[in-house]
Parts: structure tokens; C-alpha cells; sequence
């Protein structure tokens, strides 16, 4: 659905000087996925995103749009990208002097192919799917947070979009309201098959609802791949950093603390249904091995179950028992022998 092909965007300062926010990239994205991309800020999350309408024009590269190529759209065209391109923002974007119902129409209008009442009908009907068709005419300024950004994403949806562009669309919001906020997403990828494209510095958006997800790092994307195995196994510092924030773990302290525990440390990732058996109690009886729990999570990544902990092993046939576990197919990793 979207293909960014050695995509480069180099912005000129008013001094003259240039930057490099986005380097080479190849990136390419499949029809219905949600697609996460993470990055700190300044890691060029912003750029990226907006390359894929043309928001920004990209300095090198092509952008391909279901099958077409869009990055040398002339106005017309760019007009046309946009309708089947929808965006969220950070901060809504919405008109503070136009009602709920007319922020919604607002893309509707201008695309000029509806008349009123269909306008009307179209509108009611998007303010159902985002649950505030009893707000249509009250103003921004009279909702909440969570209340403004669901208005953004009717409005985003006016249009009939086949991609979403979502730039920190939670990043704004409480806990509670991002969660309401990404269901929502989540409901709309599945119901109407939308592309959704999400940017975000925050690794529980990508662990609630992205199928994929792409770490950017100074404008270079290090990693990539299904959000379970880049989430479980994270191979670049930037990805193990995000993902020991959002477990709330300092892997420096953790192995200070393994410092004092004898024997033998492993991390046991469980996934799918597996994370549910009594694996490790069985392989642990026949075998006679011992172990104590140092670490553990039993958690979902989108769909997928997952149980991830460390282990201390004392006495029985620990190798025995680890080839058991890893038949299970568990993911057994050695952290100190
Ligand atoms: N129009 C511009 N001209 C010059 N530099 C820019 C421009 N827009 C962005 N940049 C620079 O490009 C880099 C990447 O910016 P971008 O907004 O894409 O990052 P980001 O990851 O989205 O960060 P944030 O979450 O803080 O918005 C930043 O260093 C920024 O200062």
C-alpha cells in the first residue's frame, strides 16, 4: 500500500546550512497493517510521515501509493493523494470557530462532490463510529482531550481515506483516554481495512496495536520488523532503551542485582498460546532442576500472548531441562553460564 524507496529529505536553514532529517530509507508498508514508527524526538518521526502524503517533498527517492507513484504530483493531484491519504495530529488541528459537525464536513466541502444533505447524512454517520454524535454541535473548546482527537479522526475519515497518518496522535492524552484513543484505531483498521501509519516515542502505543514497527534513530531506521519479534528481542541499543522504559527496567541494575544470585541466569520468552502451559513446572519436576524466579511479565503484544522472565537454575540436568524447555518453543537465551 505504501512504498518509500530510498526516500532522503535534507532541509536548507534560512543560513543557508542544511540537515539531514530523514537519510536513505526504504521502507514498505502492507495493505490493513498498522505500521509503528518510533523514534525520539528530533529522530525525524515528523518528517517521515509527512514524506508519505508529500507534505514534505522528499530531497531523493520515490514515494509509491498503492501502485502509484505520487512524488511528482502536481496540485490536482496531490489534492486527490490527500483524500485517499487521512491525518491525525498531536494537537487535533481542528477548527476552533467551526461545531464538531462542521470541522467533520470541512474535507467534505471542499472536495466539492457531495451535496448537503449527503454532507449531513455522511457526517452523523462518522460522528456515530467515534461514539460523539450527541457533540455534533458543540465547539472544540467544549470537549475533552480524547473527545477532540476523535473528532480529528472523523474528520480524517470524511474522505473515504484507504491510509490513515496518525503524528503522536496520543501523545497529548492521559493514559486512560490513549488507550480509549488506540481501540478506536485499532476497531477502524479492522472494520474498514485502513492502513494505519502511527508515529510515536512511546513503545506501549507500538505493543497495543502495531502488526510492524520501524525504530528510527537520527533519521536512519535501525530496525524493523514484526512488532513481537523486534519487542521481544530487540537488537539495536535505541530498540532495548525503549523497551526496557516502558517495562520499567534498568538492565545495568537488574544485572548488578544478578551480582548476588548463584548459579546459572537465563531469560525464557514464551509466546502465543504456549505462554499459558505449565511448561517449565513439568521439564522442572522430570529433570530435577531447581530455578527461582529473578524477573517476570505475562503480557500481549497486539494479539500475541507473550511471558517473558529470568530465571536462576540450581541442581538436576540443567541442559537436559533447557533442551525440553527450548522444544516447547520457548526461546531460551544464556545470560550468565
Ligand atoms: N522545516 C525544517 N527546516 C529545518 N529543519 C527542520 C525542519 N523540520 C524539521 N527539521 C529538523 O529535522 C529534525 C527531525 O524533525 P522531525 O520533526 O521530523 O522529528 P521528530 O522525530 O518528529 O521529532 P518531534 O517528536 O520532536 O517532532 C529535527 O532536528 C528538526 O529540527
Amino acid at each position: 500500500m505504501i512504498e518509500l524507496i530510498e526516500v532522503e529529505k535534507t532541509y536548507t536553514r534560512p543560513d543557508g546550512g542544511t540537515f539531514q532529517a530523514v537519510a536513505r530509507t526504504t521502507l514498505s508498508i502492507e495493505d490493513g497493517e498498522i505500521y509503528g514508527i518510533i523514534g525520539r524526538s528530533g529522530a525525524g518521526k515528523s518528517t517521515l510521515v509527512r514524506l508519505i502524503n508529500l507534505l514534505e517533498r522528499p530531497t531523493a527517492g520515490r514515494v509509491v501509493i498503492d501502485g502509484e507513484d505520487v512524488t511528482a504530483l502536481d496540485a490536482a493531484g496531490l489534492r486527490r493523494l490527500r483524500q485517499r491519504v487521512g491525518m491525525i495530529f498531536q494537537h487535533f488541528n481542528l477548527l476552533s470557530s467551526k461545531t464538531v459537525a462542521d470541522n467533520v464536513a470541512f474535507p467534505l466541502k471542499i472536495s466539492g462532490t457531495r451535496s448537503r444533505d449527503e454532507i449531513r447524512k455522511r457526517v452523523l454517520e462518522l460522528l456515530d463510529r467515534v461514539g460523539l454524535r450527541e457533540q455534533a454541535d458543540k465547539y472544540p473548546n467544549q470537549l475533552s482531550g480524547g473527545q477532540k482527537q476523535r473528532v480529528g479522526i472523523a474528520r480524517a475519515l470524511a474522505t473515504d481515506p484507504k491510509i490513515l497518518l496518525c503524528d503522536e496522535a496520543t501523545s497529548a492524552l492521559d493514559p486512560e483516554t490513549t488507550q480509549s484513543v488506540l481501540q478506536l484505531l485499532a476497531e477502524i483498521n479492522r472494520e474498514l481495512g485502513l492502513t494505519i501509519v502511527l508515529i510515536t516515542h512511546e513503545m506501549d502505543v507500538i505493543r497495543r496495536i502495531c502488526d510492524k514497527v520501524a525504530v528510527l534513530d537520527r533519521g536512519q531506521v535501525v530496525e524493523s520488523g514484526n512488532a513481537a519479534d523486534v519487542f521481544l528481542h530487540p537488537q539495536h541499543t535505541t530498540t532495548r532503551r525503549f523497551v526496557q522504559e516502558t517495562e520499567h527496567v534498568d538492565e545495568n541494575e537488574q544485572y548488578a542485582d544478578f551480582a548476588q544470585v548463584p548459579g546459572r541466569i537465563v531469560r525464557m520468552t514464551f509466546r502465543g498460546e504456549s505462554t499459558y502451559d505449565p511448561v517449565l513446572v513439568q521439564v522442572a519436576r522430570s529433570t530435577g532442576m531447581d530455578f527461582s524466579i529473578l524477573s517476570g511479565r505475562i503480557d500481549r503484544i497486539k494479539d500475541t500472548p507473550y511471558g517473558q522472565m529470568i530465571l536462576a537454575l540450581s541442581g538436576g540436568d540443567q541442559d537436559a531441562a533447557l533442551r525440553q524447555i527450548a522444544e516447547f518453543g520457548v526461546i531460551v537465551e544464556e545470560l550468565r553460564a
